[in-house]
This record gives C-alpha cells, structure tokens and sequence, in this order.
C-alpha cells in the first residue's frame, strides 16, 4: 500500500515560525495548525505523554482531549490492553519490536526516521474495530535531540474489509466454505518448502465421496450438493489449527497436515472416513449403504530439488487403490503396506 505522508520529520526552528511574533509562540502556532487538521493525529513528549490530541483524533476515537492530554493513557483509545502505539516505539527506541506488534505488513522506514506502520485497533470508546495506517515522525530540537513524536492516522477500514472480502472470495470454494484448489496449492508449497527447512514429514490426504454420480441420481444435484456440504464440515471438524481442508475438485477434498508422519494421518483418515459414515446421509438408493469416502494418504519428508506434486501423486495412488479394493476405506503408499 502507498503512502503518501501526511507528516514530516520536524526540527524546531532557531527563529519563529511565521505567523508567531514572540519567541515561544511558534509552539503555539504549530500545536493551533495541528488541532486544525483534518487528520486524526496526537503528539507525544520525550516521556510519551500526551501533549496534542487533535479534534479529528478526538472523532476517530471517541476520546476527547482532556481525558488524555498530559497522560500516558493514550494506547486505552486504541487497544484493550497495554500496547505501545508506534509514536511511544520511536520515542523509546523501540523500533526492533514493530514487526511484532504490526504483523500485518512490515513497517516501512521513510527518510528523517519516519516510519509508517499499519494494523487492526480494538477502539473500545468508538466502539467499533478499524484498520488504522499511522505514520510517527520524531520532532528534533536546535541540537538534535528527540522532544516528541507527531502521530498521523489514516483510517483504512473499508479498503482493508474490502480487500479481505476480495482475498476470501478468491480462495475459498463457494459451495462448502472450505480453501478452493487455488488456496491448496499455494498453501501446499508453502507447507513442502517449510516442511523441507525445517526438516519435517508432511503429510496429506486425498477423501473422494464414492460413488458419488449414483447418488446425484438418485437425489438430485441440489441433494448432492447437500450431501457435500454436510462432509466437508464433518472433514473440516477433524482438523487442528495448522491443517488445511480444501475442495480439491468436484466430490473430492484433500487434506495438508503439516508436521504429521504417515502413521498419524493414517489415524486422521480413519477418524474422517469413521465420521462420514456416522452421518448416515442416505445411500444412492433405497435400503443401500450410508455415504461413505475413500482416502488416500500419503507423507513425505521433503529434500531439495524434489517437488509438492509427488505428494499428491502418491496419495492420488493410494486412493486409487482404496476404490478399487471396495471402498470405504483408507490406503497408504505400497511400499508402507509391505
Ligand atoms: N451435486 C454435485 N455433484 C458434483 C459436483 N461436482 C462433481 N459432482 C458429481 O460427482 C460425480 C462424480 O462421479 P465419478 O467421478 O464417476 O465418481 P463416483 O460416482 O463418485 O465413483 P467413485 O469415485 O469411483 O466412487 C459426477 O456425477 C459429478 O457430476 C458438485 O459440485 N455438486
């Protein structure tokens, strides 16, 4: 995102400023020109007490300027708990831990110290959470010493739901909620080229409904799409937070457990395979079985120049041989049955 600065690195004049006729009063004059700012903006001293808290920041938080002027009470405008805002990291020399507490995207030094950092705020007195970009440019005496730090804020909210309602709409599936095969493959070789650093198996599953064409014609396309929405929550229900469920085409889904030997996913599949046969989601025909999946797993512990696609190819195999040996059933890698 770009930025167009809406402050900048300051160093108090040795003479007035214009428009101040006393010595003194350019302090005056800039605090006036702050408060009339249409941007939300505050100015913190060298201790990180408030010293501005201009109107439109007053808006924007729901906080007005005698409750936190000449106070370090500034962070409860925008957070729940203790947190330093971006002005409190540059006047403590504290820039090291911005790419922890703005996760979101890195922060970017501009020249003179600026720096422009941005993240989602709790605003508990507005009463509503808002994406908020803040630039903090550090205010420099006649001989250089930090005195303050102008705080600006721009409040991106609408840009940033829409471009998180974009990025959703992009990599999730529209019939079951779950990643769509986009979002697997990226997520995959992002999974194989962590798994490969780190040294670590990475396994995955490949889950087909079977014989899925019977049972739309028995029940219909819309009851088949039912059917897939009712197993792909039941998949998605045996998932830990660091697996990934996507619908990998059609009436089948695949499964990336990162960190997981073959013995482990085998113990996931069954668990699934088990579920969806406890859904009882009625056969293809009157009196026939329950709906039931094949799965096919696979692991691997990746090595350099060795790619993603031999994982699905094997667990694609193993599936293949699930079917054929009946179905309802899960299969690993031959050379892992002999
Ligand atoms: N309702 C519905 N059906 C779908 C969707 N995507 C694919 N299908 C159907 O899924 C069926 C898959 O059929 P096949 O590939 O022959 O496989 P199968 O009948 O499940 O047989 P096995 O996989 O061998 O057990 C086809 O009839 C597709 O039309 C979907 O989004 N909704």
């Amino acid at each position: 995102m770009t930025s167009t600065s809406t402050s900048s690195a300051y160093r108090l004049p040795d003479a007035p400023l214009s428009g101040a006729s006393q010595p003194g009063q350019e302090h005056a004059f800039a605090h006036q020109l702050l408060e009339m700012l249409v941007i939300p903006a505050f100015v913190l001293d060298a201790r990180c007490r408030v010293m501005v808290w201009n109107k439109a920041c007053a808006r924007l938080t729901g906080v007005p300027a005698y409750e936190v002027l000449g106070t370090s009470e500034h962070w409860r405008s925008f957070y729940d708990s203790p947190r330093a805002t971006l002005a409190d990291l540059v006047i403590q020399d504290r820039t090291d831990e911005i790419d922890q507490l703005y996760p979101d995207q890195p922060a970017r030094y501009q020249a003179s110290g600026m720096l422009c950092a941005q993240n989602w705020c709790d605003m508990p007195r507005a009463g509503r959470r808002r994406f908020l970009v803040a630039d903090a440019s550090p205010i420099f005496d006649a001989a250089g010493k930090l005195i303050a730090v102008v705080e600006t804020l721009r409040d991106l909210t609408d840009e940033k739901t829409a471009q998180l309602a974009l990025e959703q709409l992009a990599t999730r599936d529209g019939l079951t909620g779950l990643a769509n095969r986009r979002c697997f493959d990226d997520t995959l070789q992002a999974e194989w080229m962590r798994a490969l650093r780190q040294q670590q198996p990475l396994s995955l599953l490949m889950v087909d409904v079977d014989n899925f064409k019977a049972y739309n014609d028995a029940h219909g396309h819309l009851g088949g799409d039912e059917c897939l929405k009712r197993i792909a929550l039941a998949v998605a229900g045996e998932m830990r937070a660091n697996d990934l469920v996507a619908r990998y085409g059609g009436e089948e889904f695949a499964v990336i457990l990162p960190n997981e030997s073959l013995k482990g996913a085998a113990i996931v599949a069954e668990r699934i395979r088990a579920r969806v046969e406890q859904l009882q989601l009625p056969g293809r025909r009157a009196g026939c079985q329950h709906v039931t999946v094949s799965i096919g797993a696979a692991t691997a512990l990746p090595a350099p120049n060795t790619e993603s696609s031999v994982l699905v190819a094997t667990a694609d195999a193993a599936l293949y041989r699930a079917k054929h040996m009946g179905r309802n059933r899960i299969s690993l890698p031959l050379a892992e049955q002999a």
